[in-house]
C-alpha cells in the first residue's frame, strides 16, 4: 500500500483548477509502490497520476527528476513528464507535500518476464541511455558506492536479527565490493535510472509503453544501470535461480540500441555485485526499521543476498 497522504476530494478539485485538464471525475489511491503517495486521477480531460513526494524524495531533487523526464520525453522516450500548470510550473505543494501531476501511461508491469519482454526492456534502457548522452545535469547518487559502508554500519549487529551470521556475511560483501570498485573515471558516467526493476517498466504484450519511477535517478557509471536491471530481471523472486536466457535477452536488447564497451562488459559482474549489496542493504535497513504491521510491504533482503552469491559463484555476463 502506498498512499501515505490522504488528499480530500475538495482539495484535489481545487488543485486541478491550476491546470488546463478539465474537472475532477474520480481519484483512486494506487496500492503499488513504496516510496510516494500515488493517485490515479480522472478528469473530463483525461487520466493523470498525482504523486505526493514523501520523506525519501528530497524536494530539492525534484527539478533534476523533472528536467530528466522532460528531456527524455522530448526525445520520444516512453516516460511520463509532469504536466505544467497554466503558469508553466511542474512542481507544486499539496497537503504539505511536494506534488506533481504526471502524464498517465498505459501498460502493466510484468512479474515473470519472457525473453521477448526482457529484450524489449533492455532495448528501452539502451534507448534511454542514448537519449541521455546530451543531458547536461548531474545528481549525486545518494544510494551509490560511498553510501554502502555507512548504511551497513547503521544496520550494525541488528542484521543478525534478520538471520544469524548476517552481520559477518554482509561485512565480507562490503569489503569485497569496495576493494574492487572501479575508480570514478574508469568507466563512462551518465544520468541513469538506477532502479529499473520490472515494476518500473510498463508493457503491453512485448512492447514497452512506459519507464517510470525515476526518483533514484542520478549520475553514476552507465553500465551500473544495466547491472541493476540484470539483478532485478534475471532471477526468480527468491534470488536463488538465475534465468540466464532472460539476462542474455536483456543484454541483447540493450546492445541493439546502445553500445557496451569491453571495459563496461568486463566490469558488469562486479557492478552487479555492487547492485546486490545496495539493494540488500536498503532492504535490510527497511526490514529492521519498518514495523511488521506497517501499510507498506517490506521487501526481502535475503533475496538480494542470494543474488550476490550467485554472481560471486559464476559470471553470467561471460
Ligand atoms: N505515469 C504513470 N502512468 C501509469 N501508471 C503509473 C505512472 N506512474 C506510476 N504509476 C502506477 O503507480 C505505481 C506506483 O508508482 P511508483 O512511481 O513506482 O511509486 P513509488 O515511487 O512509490 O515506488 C506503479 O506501479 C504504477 O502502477
Ligand atoms: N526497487 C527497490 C525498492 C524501490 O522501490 P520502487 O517501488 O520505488 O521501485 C527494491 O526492490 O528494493
Amino acid at each position: 500500500m502506498a498512499v501515505y497522504t490522504q488528499v480530500p476530494a475538495e482539495t484535489l478539485a481545487a488543485f486541478l483548477q491550476r491546470f488546463d485538464v478539465g474537472e475532477l471525475v474520480s481519484a483512486k489511491g494506487i496500492a503499488e509502490g513504496v516510496e510516494n503517495s500515488n493517485y490515479l486521477v480522472e478528469t473530463t480531460g483525461g487520466r493523470f497520476i498525482l504523486t505526493l513526494y514523501e520523506k525519501r524524495v528530497a524536494a530539492n531533487d525534484l527539478p533534476f527528476f523533472m528536467a530528466l523526464l522532460d528531456h527524455l520525453a522530448d526525445q520520444g522516450q516512453p516516460v511520463p513528464p509532469a504536466i505544467p500548470d497554466r503558469k508553466g510550473r511542474e512542481i507544486h505543494e499539496l497537503c504539505d507535500r511536494p506534488a506533481c501531476l504526471i502524464k498517465f501511461l498505459p501498460g502493466v508491469s510484468v512479474s515473470h518476464p519472457t525473453p521477448a519482454q526482457a529484450r524489449s526492456a533492455g532495448a528501452a534502457m539502451g534507448g534511454m541511455h542514448d537519449a541521455l548522452t546530451d543531458f547536461g545535469r548531474d545528481r549525486h547518487n545518494s544510494m551509490g558506492v560511498e553510501s554502502w559502508k555507512p548504511l551497513f554500519q547503521k544496520c550494525g549487529d541488528d542484521l543478525d536479527r534478520i538471520r544469524p551470521g548476517l552481520h559477518a556475511e554482509a561485512a565480507a560483501m562490503v569489503e569485497e565490493v569496495l576493494s574492487g570498485w572501479p575508480a570514478a573515471d574508469a568507466l563512462p558516467r551518465a544520468a541513469i535510472h538506477a532502479d529499473l526493476f520490472p515494476d518500473n517498466v510498463l508493457m503491453l504484450g512485448d512492447t514497452v509503453t512506459g519507464l517510470i519511477d525515476f526518483y533514484f535517478a542520478c549520475t553514476d557509471f552507465r553500465a551500473y544501470d544495466l547491472a541493476v536491471m540484470h539483478t532485478a530481471w534475471a532471477f526468480d523472486a527468491s534470488g536463488e535461480t538465475l534465468h540466464a536466457n532472460i539476462g542474455n535477452a536483456l543484454l541483447d536488447g540493450y546492445r541493439s540500441r546502445f553500445a557496451l564497451s569491453e571495459a563496461e562488459r568486463e566490469a558488469l559482474p562486479l557492478l552487479a555485485r555492487g547492485a546486490c549489496l545496495r539493494f540488500f542493504l536498503s532492504r535490510a535497513w527497511d526490514w529492521l526499521n519498518t514495523p511488521a504491521d506497517a501499510l507498506v510491504t517490506r521487501k526481502d533482503p535475503i533475496a538480494y543476498l542470494n543474488r550476490y552469491h550467485r554472481y560471486a559463484a559464476a559470471n553470467p555476463f561471460a
